[in-house]
């Protein structure tokens, strides 16, 4: 085996996390830095989630250099961190390819690895999910000891606590390692943030290392070894987690996560002492070891490409404002107007675009960390109230809170907004991150109103009529990224609920949008235009209520009718059809189809080859239509056809 002198990297002698196992401690420390270094120039190249991968280098060094992965269970929680890990585990090679059409995952999959035992990339469900094999292998399934990864941040869910609480009851040998690098996305928030940091108030990490030391050199021979005991350990390093020694767990900590030393001496302790379940304190540093990463704000939490040497991002194109940008200005506007409008996030304050409103109004906007199911009935509590809240949620994230949405709103009719952010595909973070079914779980629910934003300036019309609507649950959905580049209103229009509009009048089709594809489907209207078919253009503006005028009119006055929207199968389509099927429309003769996503998972990509993929580009709008008023698929234009 080579040593940490020789000249071959010893990343190069990774093949598998075995090869961890033989090095000396010393080269696992160097091993450490050939990661770190790699994890940049990957990331400098692909663009993803950098700062929280380079928190956890020497961590993922320690844990598959003393636990026995992939026998043993490595449970990373949202998995984002995972880099270091996935170089470590045989994708090395592959990293290249993070985030794009048929590369790696930016988040742990259990199809990609047999490393990666438990998928993730919505927070949270690490300790769950640990707990669930630690059970496996009590009850003889071929599983060794389960370890779940959580941040700082993510240990805020109420899933975490739901965890904690199950395993400190059921009292099986379970790791569980707080990576506690004192950010989420945003600076963390909430007394239990408060009580980690509280745990090593006044221990800066060299203080750390100096008591980690004075520990070391008064245990005995064996103990240094790593022969050690968990209690014991936690007696020299402070035990005062008492929030989850209470709960049934060992805590040992905290520990600076960046002194492999100490990682290997507290992880090795502990597997070899643990009966119960264990939690250890890892302090880490967001972005550790990149200087531009560890000077900014976010820690470099999610990046695109940037030059390695200044840490300067690729400039994006100069292009229409985001739809998030131009939801934060618009609501800023009409809380400046009305000042019972409050805003709620969990965790996500510019990913949704509510710090804007939160410059103007800090008091009246609300981070409740990663929590979405609090974040909705805490809304609701406010509507009860008689606040207005905007609970400012992105698609995939509303998912966990969907109980509360029907329980504590709409069973109760309460007036809560739901600013619905990256509705659709999203691109680089894949089907975990698609907003692909709020369409239908919200349409569903009596009194809820449903509208998407077609363009930038509908979604600003949207906010004022969500601002105005106190009759019951009203939510606006728009994608992830760019508008349109359309002209601003000055103020938002109140539109008039379930009333669609026709944006392009015509004869043969009528093709009606729900939501930001209406771009796509003008494009389609075009092409079929030249291809001798006159196509009708409506934007529904609402799937509930739905504009069932609006919809007799175009069932009546064309041949086929094409619903279009950004979600998946059970969404507008489909009560379009119930709609049409009470109006009797199939009986009198209409084609319909339905555009939406497929039913099936839309792997990752751009999201213009993501929709691509699900059938969904105006070519596929005109072949549909061209099927439905009974075509070829693939004739040049109507006339030829016929
Ligand atoms: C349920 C859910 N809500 C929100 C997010 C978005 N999100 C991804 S990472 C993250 C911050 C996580 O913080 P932490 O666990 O401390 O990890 P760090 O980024 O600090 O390494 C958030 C809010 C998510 N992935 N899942
Ligand atoms: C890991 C995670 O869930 C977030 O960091 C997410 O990737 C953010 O997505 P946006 O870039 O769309 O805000
Ligand atoms: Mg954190």
């Amino acid at each position: 085996m080579k040593d940490s002198h020789s000249k071959t990297p010893l990343l190069d002698q990774v093949a598998t996390p075995d090869a961890l196992r033989r090095m000396s401690d010393a080269d696992l420390t160097a091993l450490a830095g050939e990661l770190r270094a790699e994890v940049i120039d990957t990331v400098s190249q692909t663009g993803g989630h950098l700062g929280s991968s380079l928190g956890v280098v020497e961590l993922t060094v320690a844990l598959h250099a003393v636990f026995n992965t992939p026998v043993d269970k490595l449970v990373w929680d949202v998995a984002h961190q995972s880099y270091p890990h996935k170089i470590l585990t045989g994708r090395r090679d592959r990293m290249h390819t993070l985030r794009q059409k048929g590369g790696l995952s930016g988040f742990t999959k259990r199809s990609e690895s047999p490393y990666d035992p438990f998928g993730a990339a919505h927070s949270s469900t690490s300790i769950s999910a640990a707990l669930g094999f630690t059970v496996g292998r009590d009850m003889g399934q071929p599983t060794g000891d389960a370890i779940a990864v959580i941040g700082d941040g993510s240990i805020s869910a109420g899933m975490a606590y739901e965890a904690l609480n199950n395993a400190g009851a059921e009292g099986r040998r379970l790791f569980v390692i707080l990576n506690d690098n004192e950010m989420s996305i945003a600076p963390p928030v909430g007394a239990m943030s408060r009580y980690l940091s509280g745990l090593y108030a006044g221990e800066p990490p060299a203080r750390l290392d100096e008591l980690a030391s004075d520990i070391n050199q008064n245990l005995p021979a064996t103990l240094r070894e790593g022969v050690a005991c968990v209690r014991e350990l936690a007696g020299g390093l402070t035990a005062s987690g008492k929030i989850f020694e209470e709960l049934g767990f060992d805590y040992v900590g905290p520990i600076d996560g960046h002194d492999m030393d100490q990682l290997l001496m507290v992880l090795r302790a502990a597997r070899v002492r643990a009966t119960g379940p264990v939690l250890i304190h890892c302090c880490t540093v967001k972005g550790k070891g990149y200087v531009p990463a560890e000077a900014s704000d976010d820690k470099y939490h999610g990046v695109s490409k940037f030059d390695v040497q200044t840490g300067a991002m690729a400039k994006k194109a100069a292009s229409a404002p985001s739809y998030t940008s131009v939801y934060g200005k618009a609501l800023r506007g009409m809380a400046a107007q009305d000042p019972k409008i409050v805003a709620v996030t969990a965790a996500m304050p510019s990913g949704t675009g509510v710090n804007i409103m939160a410059e103007a109004f800090p008091d009246r906007v609300f981070d409740v960390g990663i929590a979405e199911q609090h974040a909705v009935t805490f809304s609701a509590g406010m509507a009860a109230a008689g606040l207005k809240p905007f609970c400012t949620i992105y698609s995939t994230f509303l998912q966990r809170g969907y109980d509360q949405v029907v329980h504590d709103v709409a069973l109760q009719g309460l007036p809560v907004r739901f600013a619905i952010d990256r509705a659709g595909l999203v691109g680089a973070d894949g089907a975990t991150h698609a907003g692909s079914y709020d369409i239908g779980y919200l349409s569903s629910l009596p009194g809820f109103t449903v509208m998407a934003a077609a363009d930038e300036a509908e979604l600003v019309h949207m906010v004022a009529t969500a601002a105005a609507h106190d009759e019951g649950p009203i939510a606006f959905r728009y994608p992830r990224g760019a508008g349109e580049g359309v002209e601003l209103p000055q103020q938002g229009e109140v539109l008039e609920i379930g009333k669609g509009r026709v944006v392009e009048q015509g004869e043969d089709v009528a093709i009606l949008s729900f939501g930001a594809h209406l771009g796509v489907c003008r494009k389609a209207a075009a092409l079929l235009r030249a291809q001798g078919i006159s196509t009708t253009l409506a934007d529904a503006r609402f799937a509930k209520p739905l504009d069932t005028v609006l919809l007799a009119e175009l069932a009546r006055d064309h041949r086929a009718l094409i619903t279009v929207e950004q979600g998946a199968e059970g969404g507008f389509g489909s009560i379009v059809l119930h709609e049409l099927a009470r109006q009797g429309a199939f009986d009198a003769g209409l084609a319909v189809r339905n555009i939406c996503l497929p039913d099936r998972i839309i792997e990752q990509a751009s999201p213009e080859e993501m929709y691509a993929d699900a059938g969904m580009t105006a070519e596929d709008i005109v072949a549909t239509v061209r099927i439905a008023l009974g075509l070829s698929e693939d004739a040049p234009s109507l006339d030829a056809a016929e």
